[in-house]
């Protein structure tokens, strides 16, 4: 903070940086004193600025003594954090994200006297396992991820990992509550999709991602548990997608140097391969929970069906036994052959889909929206996708169905213990196929059929692989768990009217 007379006006961020301007000349001699408040204000779609006001005051004890006020007023705004620890991936998106970081977010933090510890990660998984180990987490009040999805997910994996040691749970077990992690995550949107950011802030801007940060708000979030059997595989925040999702995400990784282009390169080249898959899907309803997948209107963060849903933490383990108490009747079971099949705990919508893969997902809710795209023409599934990116509702469609549920599994076809089931039902198509079709058509689908069957391929079965938040999981065969809560440094509820959050104040 520094006074100055009414010359110039000088504004300090933390530690004595300077920023000079001028302002008029009076021409008495009692020039005013006075100081400088910046605040945030809600600008177009969602997006927040930072803005400054200038109070003129009579004379300096009256300047310093609102200073001084104002500045004890936000020191005492306990959920605003002081110490952040952020890391930075230099390969995220078209590889700015140490530029946005310096230019963009580092200013910011400075003015709101934020001290930071900067770690631009040196390879995969640097994030994850720094937090995981070695970070001192009792010296911070926040870890910032700046970055696309992968990169908030390597944070989250580190921070539930590091928790759920520290307080001695295994994540192993399938069936294990996990601790809340006690710090909140901010993302810095750098990355190619950066879904999380933009379902979650609803802007994909690093200057809003940073006013939020500054300002602390606290946001909660579904985490769902992937597991194989009893072997953790990943945790999802955002989309869990086998089939499309799955081979875009695995197709464009050996394009990672096209950057964000990548994705339509895969997209359009799965979408020509219009490859189907088969298997078992068997999900436990979401009972008595407020809301359906088809509602029009989208989750914001501080909404009420996220809290009437989420089970209070004394609650939860009773309603979800309860839920899965009815475990034979409860689970449904869907049999069939899939082009995709996403499970999304939130909209998932970013700039290539705005409303996302399923607009009505909640992000605190407890729940995940289960939806199958069973197989069709390449027509039809092309008019599904293009529904993504318009506000036509992509569900309602034949072909596919979209369930709100708390657990889901998923077994390949092929993949169960009894193929003879499976080799007798293949003949009954291929006895079907011979009667429904004549000529060289029958011996086409006949070798498409044989292609994928243990008994008369060479090669193993066909199956996709699991989109987990931009990663790759390593199993086909997995079990899902709507799991617990993350924390963001979002607002708690976004004001329709625009937001003036005091931020901080400079005397001048
Ligand atoms: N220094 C690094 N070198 C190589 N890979 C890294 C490094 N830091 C992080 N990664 C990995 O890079 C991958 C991609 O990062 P990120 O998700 O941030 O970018 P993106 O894929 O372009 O964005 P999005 O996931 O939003 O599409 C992540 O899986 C992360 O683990
Ligand atoms: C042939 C026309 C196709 C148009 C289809 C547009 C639909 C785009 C939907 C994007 C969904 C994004 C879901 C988010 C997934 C992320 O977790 C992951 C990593 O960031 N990104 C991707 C692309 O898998
Ligand atoms: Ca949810």
């Amino acid at each position: 903070m520094c006074t100055s007379r009414c010359t110039s006006r000088c504004t300090s961020g933390a530690k004595g940086s300077r920023r000079w301007q001028k302002i008029p000349q009076r021409d008495d001699e009692d020039s005013p004193h006075a100081f400088t408040v910046s605040y945030v204000q809600r600008a177009r779609r969602a997006a927040w600025r930072l803005r400054d006001v200038t109070f003129l005051c009579a004379d300096a004890a009256l300047c310093g003594r609102w200073v001084r006020t104002l500045t004890e007023q936000l020191s005492a705004l306990a959920q605003r954090p002081r110490r952040l620890l952020v890391y930075i991936n230099p390969l995220s998106g078209k590889r700015h994200g140490e530029r946005i970081y310096r230019h963009k977010v580092a200013p910011l933090f400075s003015r709101a006297n934020i001290s930071t510890s900067v770690i631009v990660t040196q390879h995969a998984n640097h994030a994850r396992d720094h937090l995981r180990t070695e970070a001192e987490l009792q010296n911070y009040d926040g870890v910032v991820c700046v970055g696309g999805d992968g990169m908030f997910s390597e944070v989250m994996h580190g921070l539930v990992l590091r928790t759920q040691r520290d307080q001695g749970r295994d994540h192993h077990h399938p069936d294990q509550d996990l601790a809340q992690t006690g710090l909140r995550i901010g993302i810095i949107p750098a990355g190619s999709t950066d879904c999380i950011c933009f379902a979650t802030v609803g802007a994909n801007d690093p200057v809003t991602s940073s006013l939020h940060i500054i300002v602390g708000d606290c946001q909660p979030m579904d985490v769902c548990s992937v597991h194989h059997g009893d072997a953790f595989l990943r945790y999802s925040v955002s989309l869990l997608g086998y089939g499309f999702y799955g081979d875009v995400l695995s197709d464009s990784e050996r394009r990672r140097w096209m950057g964000p282009a990548r994705y339509d390169v895969s997209g359009v080249k799965k979408f020509l391969s219009h490859r189907y898959y088969e298997g078992t899907v068997s999900y436990l309803p979401a009972s008595d929970v407020l809301g359906t997948p088809r509602d029009r209107a989208p989750c914001r963060t501080g909404c009420v069906v996220c809290q009437y849903n989420r089970p209070l933490e004394e609650e939860k383990e009773g309603k979800l036994k309860m839920e899965e108490s009815h475990e034979g009747l409860a689970w449904r079971s869907v049999r069939g052959k899939f082009l995709a099949i996403n499970a999304v705990s939130m909209s998932c919508a970013c700039p290539r889909s705005p409303q996302g893969l399923s607009p009505a997902a909640h992000l605190a809710d407890g729940t995940t929206d289960l939806i199958l795209v069973r197989n069709s023409s390449r027509l039809a599934f092309l008019r599904h996708l293009l529904r993504h990116t318009s506000k036509d509702d992509q569900f309602d469609l034949g072909f596919v169905e979209v369930h709100r549920v708390r657990r889901f599994r998923f077994t390949p076809r092929f993949c169960q213990s009894d193929s003879e089931l499976d080799l007798q039902e293949l003949l009954q198509e291929k006895e079907q196929k011979e009667k429904e079709v004549a000529g060289s058509q029958a011996r086409r689908i006949l070798g498409q059929l044989c292609r994928e069957h243990p008994a008369c391929c060479r090669t193993p079965p066909c199956a996709s692989c699991w989109n987990c938040d931009g990663e790759i999981l390593p199993h086909a065969d997995i079990q899902v768990r709507y799991t617990t809560l993350l924390l963001l440094f979002l607002p708690l509820l976004l004001l329709l009217a625009p937001l003036l959050l005091l931020l901080l104040a400079h005397s001048t």
